[in-house]
């Protein structure tokens, strides 16, 4: 279970997270939705300790990551599998390479031994046999998917996912969420997933988080997203991204009219 609690995190004079709590489940789905900028990725961050926030604290199973020494966090890392917007494959790598690394750099397997698991993890993201490849020889949906072989390569707890669909067509897309449901189901993770894109709520969420303002402003089932009347809500939900702007013009020209009054 992860527990973020009161969470504030400030850049410069910019306060990103104003008092963020939010508790995953462990074996659920929870999905974190909100306007670009809005702080999504900043969360996302400090819960896998690559920020240390101004004021609150994060506890994965229990143990406090905010503070901790890098040696401990890298043990609590341990449990963690991270699928980063760009997918971060190294181009000089094969793909083999690529979902091998992490077994390479700290397992100390023998090679055999890692070759069986990266087969392993390419065929669960549907792409077995492709170890030889070149990243440049992948399409986008690929190289995600390849990203993703990657993060379970350690056999993670949970898996963190940015913006998994960002850039692909909507099958591609579709296909991505398909694979985030189905590894959520037969290797029972926690997944957290960082998105836009309402398909991916409406397919894969057990939960939604709604980020407004630095705060957490919306938490339930998706169900009760698609169903929920709040006009901020309602406004990300059917994507009326114009409405704010409207309601802003509105103001400002009402509070010019108002200025000529007096
Ligand atoms: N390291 C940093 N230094 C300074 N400002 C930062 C840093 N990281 C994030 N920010 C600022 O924090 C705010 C929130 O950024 P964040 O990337 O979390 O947004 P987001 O909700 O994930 O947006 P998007 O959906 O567009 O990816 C932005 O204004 C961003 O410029």
């Amino acid at each position: 279970m992860i527990e973020v609690q009161n969470l504030k995190k400030q850049f410069r004079q910019k306060e990103v997270l104003r008092g963020v709590s939010l508790e995953i489940k462990t074996g659920e789905t929870m999905v974190i939705i909100g306007r670009s900028g809005c702080g999504k990725s900043v969360l996302l961050k400090h819960m896998v300790g690559l920020l240390v926030p101004d004021e609150g604290r994060v506890l994965v199973d229990g143990e406090d990551i905010s503070q901790m020494s890098k040696a401990a966090l890298y043990r609590v890392r341990e449990k963690f599998g991270m699928l980063f917007q760009s997918a971060a494959l190294f181009d000089s790598m094969t793909v083999g390479e690529n979902v091998g690394i992490a077994l390479k750099e700290n397992a100390q397997l023998p090679n055999k031994e890692i070759e069986k698991i990266v087969a392993e993890k390419l065929a669960m993201v549907e792409l077995p046999g492709t170890e030889h490849l070149k990243p440049s020889e992948l399409s986008g949906g690929m190289r995600k998917r390849v990203g993703l072989a990657r993060a379970l390569a350690t056999n993670p707890q949970y898996i963190f996912y940015d913006e998994p669909t960002t850039g692909l067509d909507p099958i591609m897309s579709d296909s991505i969420d398909s694979l985030i449901l189905n590894l959520a189901k037969s290797l029972q993770v926690t997944s957290i997933v960082v998105t836009h894109d309402m398909q991916s709520v409406d397919k894969v969420a057990d939960r939604v988080a709604m980020m407004h303002e630095g705060r957490i402003y919306f938490l339930g089932t998706r169900q009760e997203l698609r169903h929920s009347r709040d006009v901020i809500v309602r406004n990300f939900v059917e994507r009326n991204a114009y409405q704010d702007v409207e309601i802003e013009g509105e103001l400002g020209r009402l509070s010019q009219i108002d200025k000529k009054k007096r």
